[in-house]
């Protein structure tokens, strides 16, 4: 009974209102009722949005626990609030902690992940968190009986490919060659398609889990870290950043309120619209203009300060490759003394080289997903942000 660890082990370790996070607890239903949440990866970038919103926008939730593996001090100021909000600081990596985390709960949202597409971590740890921490989620789920599912997958699932094709205003039928390399984008493909097998297997209980997907773009809005390192960048180089993507390369981009609303909505209607929505996977999208990734980020950097010089002439793409082939090359001569990780590398060059746009209803046909934040109250509150930055130019 609430012990401090949050995990069978121990290890976890539990903030805010203790609760029970035993495997003992038995099904969904039990102890922490119907309206129990975990949000795993609940402190990152996402996974604060979508707490946030889970407090704001659902009304019948009871509990909600927030499991990461760094926990955000921002969680002290909810508990004050109507709904009991758990902190559980624990590894998806590690089964235990995972199902005592996910035990007795309604419903689980697995936004935790190793984001890295910068040569940060091996091979062997993105996949580690990615795809064994999700089949740890999944496990945990059928062995506690949690019958409710949601995935944060990715764009990167589908593409780009390692050929560079296009994908143009493309939606979830839209067929394309998905071929990865780089562990990132095959960790999030495998443990998607893991989360989508385990559609229909039977919890304890001996009901049904039902699961889906949400792959969101490239999603922007308070929190994001590389707007965050391109707007230094630009304050560094006296207010200016230079282009280096041609303009006409279209990036999808989606406000982060919108993705968490994403979730929430699709997590409330798992259960009514199982038949419909288990073992499906939806784009996140809004209604962000397509733009090139620079030009869409002018839009809330140019306002703070900054301008995007034009430099085509000066960089060409084939300059472009071979400043990121050498930063590769540095990287792994590097890697013995020190992390070398710079944001551009062939692989974010290729990904930032591509179109990838999307265009879908999918989510609003199968359970009556609109954005909740239109273009311009997602333009405001991220140049706010920026604004309220440290160092801000403003
Ligand atoms: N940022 C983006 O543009 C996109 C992100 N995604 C996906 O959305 C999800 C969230 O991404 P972001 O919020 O951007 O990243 P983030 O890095 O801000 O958040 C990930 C969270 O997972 C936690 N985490 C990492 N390893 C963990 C572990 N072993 N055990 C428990 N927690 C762990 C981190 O501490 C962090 O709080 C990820 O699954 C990512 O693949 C998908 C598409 C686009
Ligand atoms: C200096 C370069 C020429 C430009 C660098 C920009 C890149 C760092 C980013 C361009 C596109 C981004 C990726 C895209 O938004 C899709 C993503 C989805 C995810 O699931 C994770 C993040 C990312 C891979 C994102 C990463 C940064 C870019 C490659």
């Amino acid at each position: 009974m609430g012990q401090e660890g949050g995990g069978a082990s121990g290890r976890g370790r539990c903030v805010g209102r203790l609760a029970r996070a035993s495997t003992e607890d038995g099904p969904s239903g039990g102890q922490f009722g119907y309206s129990g949440s975990v949000a795993a990866g609940g402190c990152g970038f996402l996974g604060e949005h979508v707490v946030r919103m889970l407090l704001q926008r659902e009304p019948r939730l009871s509990e909600l626990r927030v499991f990461d593996l760094h926990l955000g001090p921002w969680l002290e100021e909810l508990k004050t609030g109507p709904v009991q909000v758990t902190a559980i600081q624990g590894d998806v990596t590690q089964a235990h902690e995972v199902a005592a985390a996910v035990a007795g709960a309604h419903v689980v949202i697995h936004a935790a992940g190793l984001v890295d597409v910068f040569g940060r971590a091996s091979p062997e740890t993105i996949h580690k968190v990615n795809v064994q921490g999700t089949k740890n989620v999944i496990e945990a789920c059928v062995q506690t009986g949690t019958r409710f599912l949601v995935y944060t997958s990715s764009m990167e699932v589908v593409g780009p490919n390692i050929k560079g094709h296009p994908f143009y205003r493309g939606n979830e039928d839209t067929p394309y060659e998905a071929v990865h390399k780089h562990p990132y984008p095959c960790s999030k493909a495998q443990a998607e398609r893991l989360v989508l097998e385990a559609n229909g297997r039977e919890v304890r209980g001996g009901l049904p889990l039902v699961t889906c997907a949400l792959r969101p773009t490239g999603i922007y809005g308070e929190g994001h870290q590389i707007m965050r390192d391109f707007y230094h960048q630009g304050l560094r180089l006296g207010g200016r950043l230079f282009r280096a993507i041609p303009a006409s390369v279209e990036h999808g981009r989606v406000y982060v309120g919108n993705v968490a609303w994403m979730h929430v909505l699709v997590a409330r209607e798992l259960e009514q619209r199982a038949a419909l929505v288990g073992g499906q996977v939806y784009f996140c999208y809004d209604k962000s203009p397509y733009k090139s990734y620079e030009d869409f980020n002018m839009e809330f950097l140019g306002p703070c300060g900054l301008r995007l010089v034009e430099t085509r002439l000066l960089a060409p793409y084939w300059l472009l490759m071979l400043l990121a082939a050498l930063n590769a090359l540095l990287q792994w001569l590097l890697r013995p003394l020190l992390l070398y990780a710079p944001l551009l590398n062939p692989y974010t060059l290729a990904v930032a080289n591509t179109t990838f746009t999307v265009s879908t209803d999918k989510a609003q046909r199968h359970f009556g997903y609109e954005p909740l934040f239109s273009w311009e109250d997602s333009r405001t509150r991220t140049i706010r942000w920026v604004q309220a930055m440290e160092g801000s130019a403003q």
